[in-house]
């Protein structure tokens, strides 16, 4: 069916809802529905991350110190998303981060306990939450695998001064760190065991436990994944703007980043344009994406410069207090259709950043031009995030901090967060806490069939679909009133429990 020309004016076409002077987030509009003439799995949601990074998911995890470390990269690469690695830490722990995540191909990382032949056990506490401690020959990761000591074997031990080599089972036995989860889950039913150690170039890498393969068999099953030309997860990495950031960028190349991130909450700045042509220059095949910007302008100079793509969104994320403490920023609907109108004529893939609390929002920015959504609180809580779950009122809860929040940027981001010579401390950001949502490999996949409704009830089986219907005006939106998001939501209730899947 063509709706090319709509029978009566109805709704509003994007161009003129956003010319009108109102910086709009995702709550204030409504899409209209359209046509449809295909099931919900017809809608394909590949995209890209920037211009030369395909995924398979719209999803990228932000790179904060409670989001993203080498656990959440796996995760997200496992699911055909990406994580971008945080640089919060020196240059040298970011690298460790991208390089663990790319020696593995499971989405588990469960940072196995090791120990050298000649090494004594004293206290069960020396084997953690682990069930075995590793042998290797220098009693560290990446090192030749010697064998093992199990919990239980170890319990029976009447005297425990005696060195490792006298009672470890000696087992190089182990399966390469690029299997999958089938062939590792038939390898330990094959070999009755309850844990295999990974190995790749004669190293272990990791350690895989039976416990774990069964809770991953439980979620949804994973399709193909984000791997890049190097055979390996695809992973992207942080870093700023300054002097120093070249050196961080080294590193990271050295460890194989896919991509970089540059990191600021205004992207239009003199230091970011020469960034990005450096790092054009220096490493021609390494995508870089600029940022943050709302506005054409700022994107304008920004895709002048070179960036593969554009993070777009200031002040709009569940931690950010920018928009409050500068009166800078926007609303983050508006600044996701202005940027994406100017960036796709260049060919510029958008991310969406920031302000994602349910998968409505992931159909709004995806809808309104973005190619991939950026979160960070939607991901917090979720097992593969930095950092342990502790109880608050009674609720499972992980921490969950902004970038430009006091305590973020006293641990390391403060010369970046500062300027050179600022000397007094203002947060841009804060503190707080998220709920246990549990893996991100049950919940991403559950939220992008949702997103996969979404876009059958507008009618558009794909992004580009969804682009070309925003722009060709057939697709119609409306603003929200304040009663009209009352009445959208939940209301009138006495009780309910809200359960999506
Ligand atoms: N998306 C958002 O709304 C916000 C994000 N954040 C997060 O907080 C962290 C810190 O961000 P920012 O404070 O924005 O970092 P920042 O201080 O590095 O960046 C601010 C911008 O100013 C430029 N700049 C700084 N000093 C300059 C100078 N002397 N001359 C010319 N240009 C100069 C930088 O290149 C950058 O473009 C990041 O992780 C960021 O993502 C912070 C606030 C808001
Ligand atoms: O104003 C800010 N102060 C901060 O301290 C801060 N830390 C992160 N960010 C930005 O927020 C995004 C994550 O937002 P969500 O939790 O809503 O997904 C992130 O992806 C960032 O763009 C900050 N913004
Ligand atoms: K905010």
């Amino acid at each position: 069916m063509n709706f090319t020309q709509p029978p009566s004016e109805d709704g509003f076409a994007a161009e003129k809802l956003f010319n009108q002077g109102y910086s709009y987030t995702y709550d204030d509009v409504i899409f209209l529905p359209h046509y449809i003439d295909f099931p919900t799995d017809a809608v394909q949601l590949d995209t890209r991350l920037s211009r030369n990074i395909p995924l398979s998911i719209p999803c990228v995890a932000s790179p904060m110190d409670t989001v993203s470390e080498s656990h959440m990269a796996v995760a997200m690469a496992a699911l055909g998303g990406i994580a971008i690695i945080h640089s919060n830490t020196t240059p040298s722990g970011q690298a460790a981060m991208i390089r663990s995540a790319k020696s593995r191909r499971v989405p588990i990382h469960s940072n196995p306990i090791f120990s050298s032949p000649s090494g004594r056990i004293v206290s069960i506490d020396d084997f953690g939450d682990s069930q075995c401690i590793l042998v290797t020959e220098s009693g560290s990761v990446k090192s030749k695998l010697l064998g093992y000591v199990s919990k239980s074997d170890w319990m029976k031990l009447s005297d425990k001064e005696v060195k490792i080599y006298d009672y470890m089972v000696n087992s190089s036995v182990s399966v390469p760190w690029s299997s999958n989860l089938s062939e590792i889950d038939a390898f330990l039913e094959g070999k009755s065991r309850d844990f295999v150690p990974l190995v790749r170039d004669d190293e272990v890498v990791d350690v895989v436990t039976k416990e774990e393969v069964e809770r991953i068999k439980g979620y949804p099953k994973l399709v193909a994944g984000s791997i890049g030309a190097d055979g390996e997860w695809l992973v992207g990495a942080a870093i700023g703007t300054r002097e120093q950031d070249r050196e961080r960028l080294e590193h990271l190349v050295k460890a194989g980043a896919n991509v970089v991130v540059l990191d600021s909450s205004q992207g239009n700045s003199i230091y970011q344009i020469e960034m990005i042509k450096y790092v054009k220059k220096m490493y021609p095949e390494l995508d870089v994406i600029g940022g943050n910007v709302v506005t054409v302008n700022q994107a304008a100079n920004l895709i002048q410069a070179g960036v593969d793509g554009l993070r777009v969104g200031m002040g709009s994320g569940s931690i950010c207090t920018t928009q409050e403490v500068c009166a800078v920023g926007r609303g983050q609907a508006t600044a996701v259709y202005k940027v994406s109108s100017i960036a796709s004529k260049s060919g510029v893939p958008v991310i969406a950043d920031g302000g994602i609390s349910y998968s409505g929002h992931i159909v709004k920015a995806l809808v309104l031009g973005a190619s991939t959504v950026m979160m960070g609180s939607f991901l917090a809580g979720s097992t593969e995030a930095p950092g342990a779950y502790s109880y608050l009122n009674g609720q499972r809860i992980k921490k969950y901090r902004g970038m430009g929040s006091l305590e973020a940027m006293t641990k390391g981001s403060d010369a970046r967060y500062l300027g050179d010579t600022a000397k007094l401390k203002i947060a841009q950001g804060v503190v707080g806490a998220v709920a246990d949502k549990g893996s991100v490999l049950k919940f991403i996949p559950y939220t992008m069939q949702a997103v996969k409704q979404g876009f059958q009830d507008l009618g558009a089986s794909s992004l580009l679909s969804a682009h070309d219907l925003l722009r060709s005006r057939e697709l119609r939106l409306e603003v929200r009133t304040g009663a009209a998001q009352v009445e959208g939501a939940v209301h009138g209730l006495v009780s309910y429990e809200k359960k999506s899947f």
